[in-house]
């Protein structure tokens, strides 16, 4: 098939490189020229683990193409998604500009029969505002589709090639029957397409970030207790997790949710509750408890050091919103750095892939470190904040000889609290109990 992918950011790149991959001709269309002509040139814009390997062969094969042009973009296609930003306004909303600035372009581009897919999250009814907005421009026959997406970055290209399910929201038996042809690639494995109506297949996006969110702020109202009550969070989350009807997955305390998607869409479902007169309560303590918990490092610290931070060198290990992405979107470890900065502490800070994103946030205000070691020599504590796989096991005894004091902050509970004690590291994460770690009251 032929298809348009409209917005070559994150999700676009993605969609639009795994269906190449699949025998399809896409052809990706972006307004940002620069970004346009290093993907024409091979190089990948993204750092996301298997898909540079994806991108250059289909780039090489040329099932794969991108455009400035949403004309040349358009032509021959029989599917276009949308992959376009859906930001917070300041109230919460979600900004549709994007959206319907392009399906305002697309009504007066079009000449034939396409499938306009809303890739994008976006809020109840926008598939009827974008069916509106082409229809100013075109009275030809056209279907609006709402194909929420629920890849996670850094494991983006398998969980788009074999996903747990895909949605489609339509009502129209021609639609219906393309996209299954479509998606019968990847769901082979036996996972199904579900379809609805588009207004349930928009609010399905938004409830399952909101009802992860949830789940991941519930843990850390637990590890907070846990730290209260002298109890083991690790302990409790695998009490609870062994219950099939709660699950193991996203139970995993820390400093937040970070990342473009779940702050945002949290906020804007509270947002849609409010332009239909409900309360969605729930909602706005999952977000007061995300952003408690983005500082709760920082307050051990200043427990630790007295309230004087001024003058302390602190060393940071991981900087993305989680492992395995460059991607520093509403990442936890920008609000603990500048916290630090601005109680006149110097921060040194490394990460595997993140760093240039960093320098365009704090430019010269911190150092960068070439490698994890490098970052903690002489630092006062080392804080983890992204739990890279590299962290996880490191050599101990050089953290020993290279740290000033051997103080160790873990957001992440990457370390092994009885381990971290026999060798003589003051260690503090996150809802565990420990010698070290005093209650926290
Ligand atoms: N990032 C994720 O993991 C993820 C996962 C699922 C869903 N989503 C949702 O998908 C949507 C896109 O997210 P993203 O992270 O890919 O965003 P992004 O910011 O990475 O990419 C958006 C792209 O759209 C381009 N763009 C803006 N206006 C355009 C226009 N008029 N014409 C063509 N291109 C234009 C931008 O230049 C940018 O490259 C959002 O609604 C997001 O909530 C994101
Ligand atoms: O037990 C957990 C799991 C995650 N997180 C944090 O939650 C955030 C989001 O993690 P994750 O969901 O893995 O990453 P995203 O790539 O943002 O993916 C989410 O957001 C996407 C965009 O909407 C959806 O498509 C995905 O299904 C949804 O998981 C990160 O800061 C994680 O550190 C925790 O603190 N504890």
């Amino acid at each position: 098939m032929k298809i348009t992918v409209v917005g070559t950011g994150y999700v676009g790149l993605v969609t639009g490189t795994c269906l190449a991959e699949t025998g399809n001709h896409v052809c990706c269309v972006d307004i940002d020229e620069r970004k346009v002509n290093k993907l024409r040139n091979g190089q990948i814009t993204i750092y996301e683990p298997g898909l540079e390997k994806l991108f250059e062969r289909n780039l090489k094969e040329e099932r794969l193409s991108f455009t400035t042009d949403l004309k040349e973009g358009l032509e021959d296609s029989e599917i276009v998604f949308l992959a376009l930003p859906t930001p917070p306004g300041e109230d919460g909303s979600a900004d549709l500009k994007y959206v319907l600035g392009v399906a305002d372009h697309i009504g007066k581009l079009l000449k034939d029969y396409k499938i306009i897919i809303d890739k994008s999250t976006v809020p109840v009814g926008t598939a009827e505002k974008v069916h509106a907005a082409i229809a100013k421009n075109y009275n030809g026959e056209f279907d609006v589709v709402s194909n929420p997406e629920f890849l996670r970055e850094g494991v983006a290209v398998e969980d788009f090639m074999k996903p747990d399910r895909i949605v489609i929201g339509t009502t129209s038996e021609r639609a219906k029957v393309l996209l299954t042809e479509l998606y019968g690639p990847y769901v082979r494995q036996g996972n199904p397409i579900i379809f609805m109506d588009e207004r349930s297949a928009e609010l399905t996006k938004y409830a399952a970030n909101a009802f992860l969110a949830t789940k991941i702020s519930f843990m850390n109202e637990i590890a907070q207790m846990c730290e209260r009550l002298g109890a083991d969070v690790d302990m409790v989350r695998k009490g609870i997790g062994s219950d099939e009807r709660i699950g193991k997955r996203f139970l995993f305390p820390g400093i937040g949710y970070g990342g473009s998607c779940f702050p945002k869409d949290v906020k804007a479902l509270v947002y849609s509750a409010k332009e239909v007169a409900y309360d969605f309560a729930i909602l706005d303590a999952v977000t007061e408890v995300n952003e408690r918990q983005k500082i709760h490092l920082v307050s051990k610290i200043r427990r630790y050091f007295n309230n004087d931070l001024a003058g302390k060198k602190f060393a940071v290990w991981g900087l993305a919103f989680k492992p395995n992405t460059d991607d520093i979107r509403e990442a936890p470890s920008l609000e603990i750095i500048s916290a630090l900065l601005e109680s006149g502490a110097s921060v040194c800070a490394f990460d595997p892939e993140a760093v240039n994103n960093v320098k365009q946030i704090f430019g010269d205000r911190i150092n960068f470190a070439e490698t994890q070691y490098d970052c903690i020599e002489n630092a006062d504590a080392l804080i983890v904040a992204t739990e890279w796989n590299e962290f996880r096991t490191p050599d101990f005894d050089k953290i020993l000889s290279l740290l000033k004091d051997p103080v160790i902050f873990d957001g992440r509970n990457v370390f092994d609290v009885q381990v971290m004690e026999k060798k003589g590291f003051h260690y503090e994460s996150i809802g565990r109990s420990s010698v070290n770690q005093p209650k926290f009251v």
